[in-house]
């Protein structure tokens, strides 16, 4: 289990607790290769991304957990399948190797790319 990455506000005698999801995801205690890009890692994985695993909570964790996280986990997959399966894609600036992709993020609330990903569709 990774350490919880803990972080507490009182903003007007309101206890707030924030939890550094960030950080979680990249501890090496409890991720090979934490920075990699590595999506086999998954594989034969066990973590359940419901809330039970702490290592990993894309949808948060207790009361107020993501109520979409259901549908999410179904239509993810068939949004993306669909995708793949309906279009070549290419990126833009006819970049050939991922490894070239400038994957530098910035800084707030939510993580964003500096530079957007832009992949360009075209028929079959
Ligand atoms: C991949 C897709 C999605 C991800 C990664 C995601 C992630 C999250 C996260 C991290 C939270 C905050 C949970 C917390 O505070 O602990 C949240 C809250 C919420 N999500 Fe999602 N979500 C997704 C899709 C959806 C969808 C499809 C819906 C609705 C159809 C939805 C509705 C909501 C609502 C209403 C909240 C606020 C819950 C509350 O504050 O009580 N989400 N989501």
């Amino acid at each position: 289990m990774a350490n919880l990455k803990v972080y507490i506000a009182y903003p007007m005698a309101n206890l707030k607790v924030l939890i550094n999801v960030w950080e979680i995801g990249r501890d090496s205690n409890f991720w090979e290769d934490p920075l990699v890009f590595k999506p086999e890692r998954f594989w034969n994985s066990k973590l359940d991304v419901r809330g039970q695993d702490f290592g990993l909570i894309p949808f948060g964790a207790g009361r107020r957990i993501c109520p979409g996280l259901s549908l999410a986990l179904r239509m993810v997959s068939v949004m993306l399948g669909s995708l793949l399966n309906s279009f070549n894609w290419k990126l833009e600036a006819d970049i050939n190797d991922p490894e070239e992709l400038d994957m530098e993020e910035r800084f707030g609330i939510t993580l964003a790319k500096v530079q957007p990903l832009r992949a360009i569709p075209s028929l079959l």
